[in-house]
């Protein structure tokens, strides 16, 4: 996909398995057609692939014989088309029915288990963010929390296994398309994942954090923890804020340009109390706007001599914390650079990965002129201006 400033975005595909029978779940419909609160396994997880940052290709595996009315219910539910294609009689063969009708252009593929219905969009966006700044494999995990025993087949412990290097992984698991495609054109044997043919094909796979909530609904026990926590959902209230930041710096040519956090050799710096990143000063006071929290000048005054030429990872990192400890969460951020120099396209992807790591979430940086128009047209300085969106949960 080409984007508006001509770097290459690799478009995203969501392959959501639903054609498991759900033996351990013990009903009389495939696991991802049983209902929970008058919606399907498969409706809410679907909710969870439209609530992503970028829109994807969204293709469906379900029971042979029930294609007809998954493409009948998705339909009926509105949003985006949906590929609905029929799967397997294993995970893996279902996953590789849905590789099998990927589009043209697809960049990255995530793999999506719809018997983890309620893992939160920010899971998908993570991973997605992982596997395009890293070019590799990412899959969510989450820490093992019990005391693991390896056991003979007499039922006596044998070791305790050392858990600080275990990780318990979830999914959508992301990876490359070439990745996935070559590992499944590989698969020697049946996996219980994706990120198990990646890495025999050679590929490295990072973990992200997971999140509890994308637990997978495998037995009844598990539909009764789907249900509470739909019961506690009800009860939490969920504000979501937007903010705004403006940001303006003079050039000053004898000094280094640090922009969006990165260093820009042999361009013109700004001048100010820090080093002038009017991207990371925008996006702090859209962020303590969003929030209620301040700005820039208040929280970090030019009177604070540390701050004196601090890069903008340091205020990112100081907004970020205030806004953690009254218990936003940030969503995502969007910015934009109004000015002549530098030619930011070529860095795009780097100033987008670095800030959406040093956030926690999305952050999209693009940059425009303004025909010659104004300071910025003359080339007098750069302005940039930030949205950002926060939510904050109050538990009932
Ligand atoms: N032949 C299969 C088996 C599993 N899955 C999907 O893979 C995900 C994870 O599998 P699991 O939870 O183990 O589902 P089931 O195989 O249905 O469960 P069980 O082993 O209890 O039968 C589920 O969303 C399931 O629908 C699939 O698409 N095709
Ligand atoms: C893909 C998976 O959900 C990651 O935890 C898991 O491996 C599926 O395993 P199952 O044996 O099919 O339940």
């Amino acid at each position: 996909m080409e984007s508006h400033h001509g770097e290459t975005v690799p478009a995203v595909a969501v392959i959501v398995v639903a054609a498991g029978s759900g033996t351990r779940l013990g009903r009389a419909r495939p696991k991802a057609f049983v209902e929970i609160a008058g919606r399907s396994i498969l409706e809410r997880s679907m909710d969870a692939v439209s609530g992503m940052s970028e829109t994807a290709t969204v293709v469906v595996v379900v029971p042979d014989a029930l294609v007809a009315d998954a493409r009948a219910a998705l339909a009926a539910a509105g949003g985006a088309p949906v590929i609905v294609v029929p799967g397997g009689d294993t995970r893996q063969k279902s996953v590789a029915a849905g590789i099998a009708v990927l589009p043209e252009g697809t960049g990255i593929v995530l793999v999506h288990d719809a018997a983890r219905a309620f893992t939160p969009s920010a899971v998908f966006d993570r991973v997605v963010s992982t596997v395009r700044s890293s070019g590799n494999g990412a899959i969510p995990g989450l820490p093992v929390t019990d005391t693991i025993k390896s056991v003979g087949d007499d039922g006596v412990v044998q070791a305790t296994v050392d858990r600080s290097t275990l990780v318990a992984v979830q999914t959508p698991q992301g990876f490359p398309r070439a990745h996935i495609v070559e590992a499944y054109a590989r698969a020697a044997g049946d996996f219980t994942d994706d990120a198990a043919l990646v890495r025999e094909a050679g590929h490295p796979v990072a973990v992200v954090p997971g999140d509890a909530r994308a637990f997978k609904i495998t037995t009844a026990d598990d539909l009764e923890r789907a249900d509470d926590l739909l019961r506690r959902q009800g009860m939490n209230q969920t504000s979501i804020r937007t903010g705004l930041g403006v940001d303006a710096h003079a050039f000053d040519v004898d000094a280094e340009l640090w922009l969006a956090g990165l260093h820009w050799p042999g361009e013109a710096g700004l001048a100010g109390h820090s080093d002038g990143d009017v991207v990371a000063h925008a996006i702090c006071d859209a962020l303590l706007g969003a929030a209620g929290l301040g700005d820039l000048g208040s929280r970090f005054g030019t009177s604070a001599p540390e701050l004196a030429g601090a890069h903008g990872d340091v205020f990112l990192r100081r907004t970020r914390d205030i806004l953690a400890a009254a218990g936003f969460t940030v969503g995502n951020v969007s910015v934009q650079l109004v000015g002549n120099r530098p030619r930011f396209a070529p860095r795009k992807a780097e100033a987008d990965a670095l800030l959406s790591a040093l956030l926690g979430a999305p952050v999209s940086v693009s940059a425009t002129t303004t025909d010659g128009l104004g300071f910025a047209g003359r080339g007098e300085g750069l302005t940039a201006i930030a949205t950002a969106l926060v939510t904050l949960t109050i538990t009932a």
